[in-house]
């Protein structure tokens, strides 16, 4: 077999669902519908739609637990080009047990405008539609994504219905019929319900409370040698805080102001423990409720790989002045208001809406507490402000020089470093 032929054998496939597509409908609860035909699970479902304007890593997205109860419209009208890589990494130290961002799909549904059914990419070992449909998830093809963006952006985020199949041809369900996953507690859905720990050989203590994290945020910790435990996102960390160097809050889905028993505990913390805090997305925004600020809905969020963000203040590898373009996927944001609760400043701001996209204790306050609406972890995205996680362990490492911690009671008997790894989402 000749070298091309050979690798398009190996490495592209073509399964042929198309003859296999079923109708589908999008309605939304404001009245439009739109149809076009299913892939992935054949089976209806409804949720929040919503738009990103990542161009690449669907992947990455879909596996994001905060994406949970939401029908993700792609801008990119060309959708699983790429294929889907296995997605159980081999075990490794300094890894965290998925490739992607947590073990399945997270999102409700997925609406493109034009599906690859042949994929190419030399990981790649399913296609887009049969991953989808191997975690019961459905999508719909041929959609006009642009004019459903536009819709979006202009009446804000919309419930949806996704009909596939025989539901297609029912008509559009009633107002009371559309499920608001906004009115659930998300959080508690994704978050481990139990403690694990990684990476017990680290140097640098770190509690992770985990609203729905992203693997690569417990990644970007592991791998600058952190020895990281996380616990369910209400978890009152005074318990034990005596024994950790940084408190670090992750990503989750839904309305952080579901989230207010873990803000009480960290204003407690805040308050009396003097070591650094670090939150991303909706640790940012239980960071800021915690502090004093309010958090709102936005109209249609933002969520996309393209995000500038402009720095208010210095800090660490981040410089005043400075355009950072970050990856995000948020609904809710702080509200700006002036002046800032005492001891707080805005970190950084968004170029595109001016909203707050970071917050930090003053450089007066003595603490080092920093909240970010973007994701420094990118996955997918760009690699802008990854360095923030340097900066938050190098704070972590220069207290600990200062202060010694207890040895954790969970430290005893771990001979493995995935030890209820398996609980990760
Ligand atoms: N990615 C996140 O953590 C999102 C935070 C929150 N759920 C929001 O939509 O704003």
């Amino acid at each position: 077999m000749g070298l091309a032929r050979r690798f398009l054998a190996t490495h592209v496939s073509d399964i042929g669902i198309k003859s296999k597509a079923l109708p589908a409908v999008l309605h939304l609860k404001t009245g439009q519908s739109f149809t076009g035909r299913h892939f992935g699970a054949p089976r209806s479902i409804y949720g929040e739609t919503v738009f990103s304007t990542s161009i690449t890593s669907y992947t990455e997205s879909m596996t994001d637990p905060s994406y949970r109860g939401q029908i993700l419209v792609f801008t990119t009208p060309l959708i699983g080009n790429y294929g889907v890589p296995n997605n159980k990494t081999p075990v490794d130290s300094r890894d965290v047990g998925v490739l992607l961002e947590s073990k399945g799909i997270q999102c409700a549904g997925v609406v493109v405008a034009d599906l690859a059914e042949r994929f190419s990419h030399f990981s790649a070992v399913e296609s887009l539609s049969a991953w989808c449909n191997r975690h019961d998830i459905p999508g719909i093809s041929g959609v006009d994504t642009r004019a459903l963006t536009r819709l979006l952006r202009d009446q804000g985020t919309t419930l949806g219905r996704l009909a596939v199949g025989p539901d297609a041809s029912l008509p559009a369900p009633a107002d009371n019929d559309y499920w608001d996953p906004s009115q659930e507690n998300l959080v508690a859905q994704v978050s481990t319900a139990e403690p694990y720990e990684l990476n017990p050989s680290g140097d640098v203590r770190i509690a992770v409370l985990d609203f729905g994290a992203k693997a690569n945020i417990l990644r970007s910790l592991v791998r600058r040698g952190a020895h990281v435990t996380v616990f369910p996102w209400n978890f009152d960390f005074n318990t034990v805080r005596d024994q950790y160097d940084g408190l670090f809050l992750t990503n989750g889905p839904g309305d952080p102001n579901m989230c207010a028993e873990a803000a009480a505990h960290l204003s407690k913390t805040m308050a009396e423990w003097e070591r650094p805090v670090f939150g991303i997305c909706m640790g940012h925004q239980v960071i800021g409720i915690a502090a004093g600020l309010d958090a709102y809905r936005m109209t249609f969020g933002n969520r996309g790989h393209n995000q500038p963000v402009l720095a208010l203040a210095s800090s660490g590898s981040i410089k005043s002045g400075r355009v950072y373009i970050t990856s995000q996927n948020h609904q809710y944001a702080l509200k700006l208001q002036d002046p800032f609760p005492a001891g707080w400043e805005p970190f950084f701001i968004n170029c595109n809406d001016s909203s707050v996209e970071g917050i930090k204790s003053t450089p007066e306050s003595g603490r080092k507490i920093w909240g970010v609406q973007f994701h420094p972890e990118s996955a997918g995205g760009p690699l802008d402000t990854i360095e923030m996680f340097t900066d938050f362990l190098n704070e972590c490492r220069a207290m600990k020089k200062t202060t010694s911690t207890t040895p954790s009671p969970m430290q005893a008997g771990t001979s493995s470093t995935f030890r209820n790894v398996s609980s990760h989402n």
